[in-house]
């Protein structure tokens, strides 16, 4: 039964994986500095278009055009605020999907305005660390160390179902286990490896390859939201055979999404509802 389930998710993710291939969504990235890298380099080898795009005087142009847009409030200051907040308002009222990375959102009072301030904005799919999807659902400062969790992701699965009831977003939160809920299902992803935790902007990179995935199916996040992130450590396992540690799983895991085909993904995607 379980086996039967897992592989129908395999299958789902990849018909995902294959429409971000032949789309190519458009994805427009208001992210942090840490991660513009890794971000553009996942989005493209997964087959997306990235592009970084975050000056205030540029999105009434060009956020009609693109398939999905991503804000991650990494390095949050007080000039990107505004831009991001215009970003989601576009998005929004014109019903393209929109993707939050709540980086640290218990760290300060600033962060936790901001990223509660842009919930109220209609976020499609909210994707943080345990810490961070807590933080939220508290709406409780201090509460994070920083960018990396203190909690597991077990901790967080009720704050999640709380925060997504409250908002009408599906909200993803990443660890070993990666749980994904729509306030009433929840399905747990469990792929990937520690190592992963080990490069910096992993979690905002696999933010990102959500966006990519709901573009091509908005009306169904919450399945492309379990599928990127399985997706995404099933390209970190794999990458994982032959690195050496952080620096070339980070190669690896890049050059493995790009690569992923068919049989990989079907037979690599450990999706269950919980
Ligand atoms: N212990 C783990 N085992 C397997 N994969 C993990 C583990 N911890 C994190 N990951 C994966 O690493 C990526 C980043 O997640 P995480 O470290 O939780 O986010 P963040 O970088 O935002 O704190 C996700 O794809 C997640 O599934
Ligand atoms: C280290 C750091 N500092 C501000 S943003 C950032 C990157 C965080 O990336 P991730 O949340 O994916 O670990
Ligand atoms: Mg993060």
């Amino acid at each position: 039964m379980e086996d039967g389930e897992q592989r129908e998710w395999g299958a789902k993710a990849w018909t995902y994986l294959s429409s971000v291939r032949s789309l190519s969504p458009l994805i427009q990235c208001i992210t942090n500095f840490v991660s513009m890298d890794l971000t553009a380099n996942t989005l493209l080898s997964a087959g997306a278009s990235p592009a970084m795009l975050h000056s205030p005087n540029e999105s009434p142009d060009f956020t009609p055009q693109v398939n999905a847009l991503y804000i991650n409030v990494g390095t949050l200051s007080d000039t990107w605020l505004p831009a991001m907040e215009l970003a989601a308002q576009l998005a929004s009222k014109l019903n393209k999907p929109w993707v939050l990375d709540p980086v640290a959102a218990g760290a300060s009072r600033f962060r936790l305005k901001a990223c509660l301030d842009l919930i109220s904005l209609k976020p499609t799919v909210i994707r943080g660390n345990a810490s961070e999807i807590i933080a939220l659902a508290k709406a409780s400062f201090p509460s994070t160390k920083g960018v990396d969790s203190s909690h597991d992701s077990t901790d967080a699965v009720e704050a999640a179902k709380s925060l997504a009831n409250s908002n009408g977003a599906v909200v993803a939160v990443s660890g070993a286990v990666d749980f994904v809920t729509d306030g009433n299902r929840i399905v747990g992803a469990r792929n990937g490896v520690p190592m992963m935790q080990k490069i910096t902007a992993t979690g905002c990179a696999v933010t990102a390859l959500i966006a990519a995935f709901v573009a091509t199916d908005p009306s169904h996040a919450m399945e492309a939201t379990a599928s990127a992130l399985a997706v995404f450590g099933v390209a970190g396992e794999l990458g994982m055979e032959t690195a050496r540690g952080p620096a070339s799983l980070r190669t690896h895991l890049i050059d493995s999404l790009h690569g992923l085909d068919q049989t990989a993904v079907i037979s690599g995607v450990k999706i269950t509802a919980i």
